[in-house]
């Protein structure tokens, strides 16, 4: 039997695994699921950290369940805190359409949680217009320096166009071109940054108006909102667009121009 601990850091209860007990059977049973959306949200949060997307508490995912009983449950995760980090059982859960909130970490026994109130992401309102207005499965939030640096060398357009990259054709809706034989560019608007997170929601919903094509939204000197019909759909989606930002950046820096006329 290992002796109790009594240092500081015990402070820290979710790290600690044997206290996974302390849960009620029903959350336990939950949380054994390596796929429940909860537990997918922690894994991928890592993945994202170490893609240097969601460092220093920025950025984050939400997933809807779409594969469970209730489509209608959306799990977000908490605000203000290191991403990489969080446990299945500090998420929010909320229903849609009303966002009615079903479940908080703030009633979850002490032993497992930080001492401070939980608040759900500031992300929550642009995670919900996504679910909303695009029937998404999930929401990823980074602040990939790739998206950040676009969004500067591009520091007076209002949406980021990109063509002939063989890396397109991952994302979705881009028409196929019956005369030039070619899949059409990539655009995705770019909305001004706001001194809250939250703030973005009114410019993000009218992106998504405005670009019916469209699964992600660039937010100057911030990041990118990207969205997908399921989980694994958003992380593609994702991936696939920090590869093009990447690449715009350097091809930029290089003069190399972003958009080539159909020869
Ligand atoms: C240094 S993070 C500033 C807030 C932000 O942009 C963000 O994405 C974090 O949101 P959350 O509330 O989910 O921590
Ligand atoms: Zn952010």
């Amino acid at each position: 039997m290992s002796a109790p601990c009594h240092c500081k850091h015990s402070d820290d209860g979710a790290s600690n695994g044997n206290a996974l007990n302390v849960l009620s059977p029903e959350l336990q049973q939950e949380f054994k699921d390596s796929n429940h959306p909860a537990n997918l949200i922690c894994e991928l949060c890592r993945l994202f950290y170490d893609n240097n997307w969601v460092t220093g508490t920025g950025g984050g995912i939400s997933i809807r369940d779409v594969d469970g009983e209730n489509p209608n449950l959306v799990y977000i995760a908490p605000s203000g805190v290191q991403k990489e980090r969080i446990q299945p059982w500090e998420m929010f859960l909320v229903e849609l359409p009303d966002e009615k909130i079903l479940r908080t970490p703030n009633d979850i026994p002490k032993e497992l949680t930080k001492s401070y109130k939980y608040k759900p992401s500031a992300c929550t309102p642009l995670f919900m217009s996504c679910y909303t207005m695009r029937d998404a499965g999930a929401c990823i939030h980074t602040h990939s320096q790739h998206a950040v640096m676009t969004t500067l060398l591009y520091e007076n357009e209002k949406e980021f166009t990109i063509s002939h990259i063989e890396q397109i054709k991952a994302l979705p809706k881009l028409q196929y071109n019956e005369q030039t034989k070619k899949v059409e560019k990539l655009v995705i608007p770019i909305i001004e940054n706001t001194p809250h997170e939250e703030d973005l929601t009114d410019s993000l919903q009218e992106a998504i108006k405005n670009y019916p094509g469209t699964s992600a939204v660039l937010v100057r000197r911030h990041g990118i909102y990207v969205w997908g019909e399921t989980v694994w759909k958003a992380k593609v989606y994702n991936e696939a667009l920090d590869y093009l930002l990447e690449l715009a950046v350097k091809m930029k820096l290089a003069g190399i121009p972003l958009v080539k006329e159909d020869s």
